[in-house]
């Protein structure tokens, strides 16, 4: 594995992945893989997860083509140096922020999504110019078998690479030196992670999870809300980050929302659910007996039917949940939906604060005022409000967690900031020295006057021309008068310092 990276290390060093051209035609080359290889990926998806291939297609690889478009189209523009505000004493210098790569990048991926969650943020690492090894996760092995053999296939080979494995050539990875890691699963492996990193000082993402509340207020519509969150929870079998994790609202809402999420899964997927080409199963036996163990003791309103051979959970709906029962103090990550009482919306801000925050928050309300009071008084890694998992989507939205949920973030140009270090850079000319001597020693009080007026003082663009205006003019006042008292140099501060003497009075 250290022979693998430093291949990449001294690829990344030639500079190779630097150019803007380079960087694009990777990204053609991604999405020449998706296009062309479809097929493959689709059915490795559904292996998986048992998905059928047009839900695999809709959850992994319309946002994926998306991310690669929006990269295409944008690269110019993000990649290029952005000129900085100056001060008074850097005023005819160059000042700018230029994004440059940060070197060799570690992406490790969970199983739910096996293919968006490499690929999304192997997009932005391209983009960003760096070399990048992605490690996808080895619950899903179908997924993580066509990565390793089609991603050589499309992209340089010394710039980006697949490692496979499971705990323990991840931990070996995760001993070497990455200059950044973006890691998406559970928590407790996020803070292995993010220990490894600290020992070589590398920065890192955490894509967590965490239990993402539904607050249903009274003044809603019903049908429509529990059509969303139906769609929400029930997708991929209830195992998306973002899916919501529970539902709160007031006691006379529950019956109510049975009813409608009863009936919206009958219009989803039939009367035999089991034959759905759209319901998904759960990825191994470990989670199925996990969540088995989760509807022990609670009261079934719906669903509730498991099958271990064919790790089938039925969608499921728990009413008069107790806040401390089991599967309210862990992430359900399955098709499992509990409804807590609340008797109002104080009370649901208060039971979302009480706990860790989420990575997202969901509200559904006809009242606006409601649902920016709840964000307000709230924290998670994302909102929707009136409906579910949709900030996904939006690529100009930041996608990520916060506290327990995570830290930093990707999609669109959040993806290539996260995979770029922001250069500062000011370029200076050599003459100037005259005005330079404020900041050589020996220091005096009138010293640090002018460097107090040079650096604090605000100029509003007007101000500034007329401040520029008066300078020229004075110094073209002086030469016509052969005025030769002060040295050069020395005019413009004589000029300058009208102004200072006025500021320094206003600042003393
Ligand atoms: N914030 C986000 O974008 C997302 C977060 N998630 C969260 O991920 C969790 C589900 O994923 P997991 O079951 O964790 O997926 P997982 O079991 O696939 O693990 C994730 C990655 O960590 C590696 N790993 C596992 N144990 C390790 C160890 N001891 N040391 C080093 N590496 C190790 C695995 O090989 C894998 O590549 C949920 O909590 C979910 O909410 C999932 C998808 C997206
Ligand atoms: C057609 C459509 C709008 C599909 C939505 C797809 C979607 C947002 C899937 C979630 C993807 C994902 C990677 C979730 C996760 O991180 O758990």
């Amino acid at each position: 594995m250290e022979r693998q990276v430093q291949r990449l290390r001294q690829a990344f060093r030639s500079g190779r992945s630097r150019p803007l051209r380079f960087r694009m035609q990777q990204l053609e080359a991604l999405k020449r893989m998706v296009q062309e290889r479809e097929k493959d990926i689709l059915a490795a998806i559904a292996a998986d997860l048992r998905k059928s291939e047009l839900n695999a297609y809709s959850h992994e690889v319309i946002t994926l083509l998306g991310e690669i478009d929006f990269m295409l189209a944008n690269l110019p523009e993000l990649a290029s140096a952005k000129p900085a505000k100056k001060n008074l004493l850097t005023m005819l210098d160059e000042a700018y922020v230029q994004p440059e790569p940060l070197g060799v990048v570690l992406i490790i991926g969970a199983w739910n999504y096996p293919f968006a969650l490499i690929m999304q943020p192997l997009v932005g690492a391209i983009a960003a110019g760096n070399a990048a090894i992605v490690k996808p996760s080895e619950l899903s092995e179908n997924t993580a078998k066509i990565l390793a053999k089609l991603l050589p296939q499309y992209l340089d080979q010394d710039l980006y690479a697949v490692i496979n494995g499971g705990v323990a050539e991840t931990t070996e990875l995760l001993k070497q030196r990455f200059d950044h890691i973006l890691y998406t699963g559970n928590t407790a492996v996020g803070k292995i992670v993010m220990e490894a990193a600290a020992k070589h000082l590398t920065p890192v993402t955490l894509e967590l999870g965490g239990k993402s509340p539904c607050y249903i207020d009274r003044d809603c519509d019903l049908d429509i809300a529990c059509r969303r969150i139906t769609w929400g929870k029930y997708m991929n079998c209830g195992q998306t980050c973002i899916a919501p994790d529970y539902i709160l609202c007031e006691a006379s809402l529950q019956d109510r929302i049975v009813q409608k999420i009863k009936e919206t899964v009958k219009d989803f997927y039939g009367e035999n659910i089991k034959d759905s080409p759209d319901y998904e199963r759960i990825i191994n036996l470990r989670h199925f007996k996990r969540l088995q163990s989760l509807l022990e003791g609670q009261k079934i309103a719906f669903g509730g039917e498991t099958d271990e051979v064919t790790r089938y959970i039925a969608p499921t709906i728990l009413t008069d949940v107790d806040p401390n029962s089991k599967v309210m103090q862990e992430e359900i990550f399955g098709p499992i939906l509990p409804i807590v009482s609340v008797k109002n919306v104080d009370e649901a801000i208060n039971f979302i604060n009480d706990r860790e925050k989420p990575l997202a928050l969901y509200i559904f309300s006809h009242n606006n005022k409601l649902i920016k009071r709840v964000i307000d008084e709230t924290s998670s890694g994302g909102v929707t409000g009136n409906d579910v998992i949709m900030h996904f989507t939006v690529n100009s939205l930041p996608f990520g967690g916060v506290g327990a949920s995570g830290m930093g973030a990707y999609h669109g140009k959040y993806s290539f900031d996260t995979f770029s270090h922001q250069r500062p850079c000011l370029l200076k000319g050599l003459k100037g020295e005259s005005v330079n001597k404020l900041r050589y020693p020996p220091n005096s009080q009138s010293k640090v006057g002018w460097a107090k007026f040079f650096l604090l003082k605000q100029f509003n663009r007007g101000g500034l021309v007329m401040l520029m205006l008066a300078c020229v003019a004075m110094v073209a006042a002086m030469i016509v008068k052969k005025y030769q008292a002060l040295p050069r140099g020395n005019a413009l501060l004589a000029s300058l310092a009208v102004h200072r003497l006025r500021w320094s009075s206003k600042h003393s």
